[in-house]
């Protein structure tokens, strides 16, 4: 069988050049092109230098990928700009995975209110996949564009679904207290991210109204309907990795031993959610398309915790879009996606 022929759109950033690291080890594809607006003309490993030797080909405006005869394009593109690519594209009789929150939601509306812009695609929505394989594999497999699912929206989901799916917990009043390495904020340098703000230095932001709230409210509600959760991200000095705390209230009595069973039981078939024994840490993932999951009780307070890492630029972008992409193109779910998590 030929390899199938892929695009890579927005590749000077830091999701695009994990793809590409990812892609370029991957045995049944082949990396037709590479795009970048401000960089085309030079070559990908100019940009990014640890590719030297490895991916050294040209990367091209956005407009050559019109030109060939692709099975599946990948939208490492911030949101707002990713929809403009998805419409232009609509119809080429390739596949995407959009690696942006434009798809992710329920409505045009519920986006224009969470990421205050117009939406210019609506129709998108009306194929739109949420990618999370480990929840939605049979409409992944036949669907035409798959929303690539936000970093920590992976972090929290996958580990409270469980609790929701078995009707464990109440639905409201779930607090989820995430953490994350600064390589979640994208490649452009910021104020937020200048290196004397986040090193040696610790903080929350986006309280109440960050956009992941939603998307992870979104998804939760369509397995349980009414969940209400409250959703706080903070910001580590590290490069990569996310540690998101959970707390969520039994409904009735329950144990740690059974909260273990019940994990391992519902995701016995999965291939990259690992059900661990003591609270994981982001080394444990690094590098790696896991999720680690811990679940314990707490017979003195009532509640349930819940500790779960990732990896924000594997499982949180560009590792969970290649398992899409295998179920996409009718590949085994694992492929190309065995790394060994880096540690130390
Ligand atoms: N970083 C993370 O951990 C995660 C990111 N995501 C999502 O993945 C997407 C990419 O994120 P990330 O790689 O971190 O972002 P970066 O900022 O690192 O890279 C964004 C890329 O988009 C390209 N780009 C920017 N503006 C335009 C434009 N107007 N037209 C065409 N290309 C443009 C840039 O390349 P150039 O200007 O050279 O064309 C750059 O390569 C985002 O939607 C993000 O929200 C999702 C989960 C996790
Ligand atoms: C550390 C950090 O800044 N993280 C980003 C989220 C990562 C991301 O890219 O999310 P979307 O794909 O949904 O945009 C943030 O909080 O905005």
């Amino acid at each position: 069988m030929p390899k199938k022929k892929i695009g890579v759109v927005g590749a000077t950033g830091y999701t695009g050049s994990e793809l590409v690291r990812i892609l370029a080890n991957h045995p049944e594809v082949e990396i037709a092109v590479i795009t970048s607006e401000s960089r085309a003309g030079e070559k990908f490993s100019d940009v990014h230098p640890f590719f030297k030797d490895i991916v050294d080909q040209p990367l091209h405006k956005a407009d050559k990928v019109n030109e060939l005869d692709l099975d599946l394009v990948f939208l490492a593109l911030p949101h707002g700009v990713s929809m403009e690519y998805v419409k232009q594209f609509a119809g080429k009789g390739f596949k995407i995975v959009d690696f942006s929150g434009d798809f992710r939601l329920d409505s045009p509306k519920t986006y224009e209110e969470w990421y205050n812009k117009p939406h210019t695609f609506v129709e998108g929505f009306d194929t739109a996949v949420y990618g999370l394989p480990e929840l939605f594999y049979d409409k992944i497999k036949g669907a035409d564009l798959v929303a690539n699912p936000g970093c920590y929206p992976t972090s929290a989901i996958l580990p409270l679904a469980p609790l929701l799916a078995n009707g464990i917990i109440e639905s409201k009043g779930i607090i989820i207290d995430a953490k994350s390495g600064i390589t979640g904020a994208g490649i452009k340098a910021s104020t937020t991210t200048h290196f004397s703000n986040v090193n040696d230095n610790f903080k929350a932001y986006g309280l109440k109204n960050h956009r992941h709230t939603i998307e992870i409210q979104g998804v939760l509600d369509g397995i349980t309907a009414g969940v209400t959760l409250q959703f706080t991200p903070h910001l580590l000095p590290v490069d990569r990795g996310i540690l998101s705390t959970t707390y969520a209230r039994p409904k009735g009595a329950t144990s740690s031993a059974e909260l273990k069973a019940l994990y391992q039981d519902f995701y016995k078939d999965k291939p990259f959610v690992r059900i661990c024994g003591t609270p994981p840490a982001i080394k444990d993932v690094r590098g790696s398309n896991y999720c680690n999951i811990y679940a314990d009780f707490d017979e003195r307070t009532g509640n349930i915790i819940l500790i779960s890492t990732i990896d924000n630029l594997v499982k949180g972008a560009a590792g969970q879009a290649v398992q899409n992409m295998n179920i996409m193109l009718g590949f085994e779910e694992s492929l190309g996606l065995n790394q060994i998590p880096v540690n130390p």
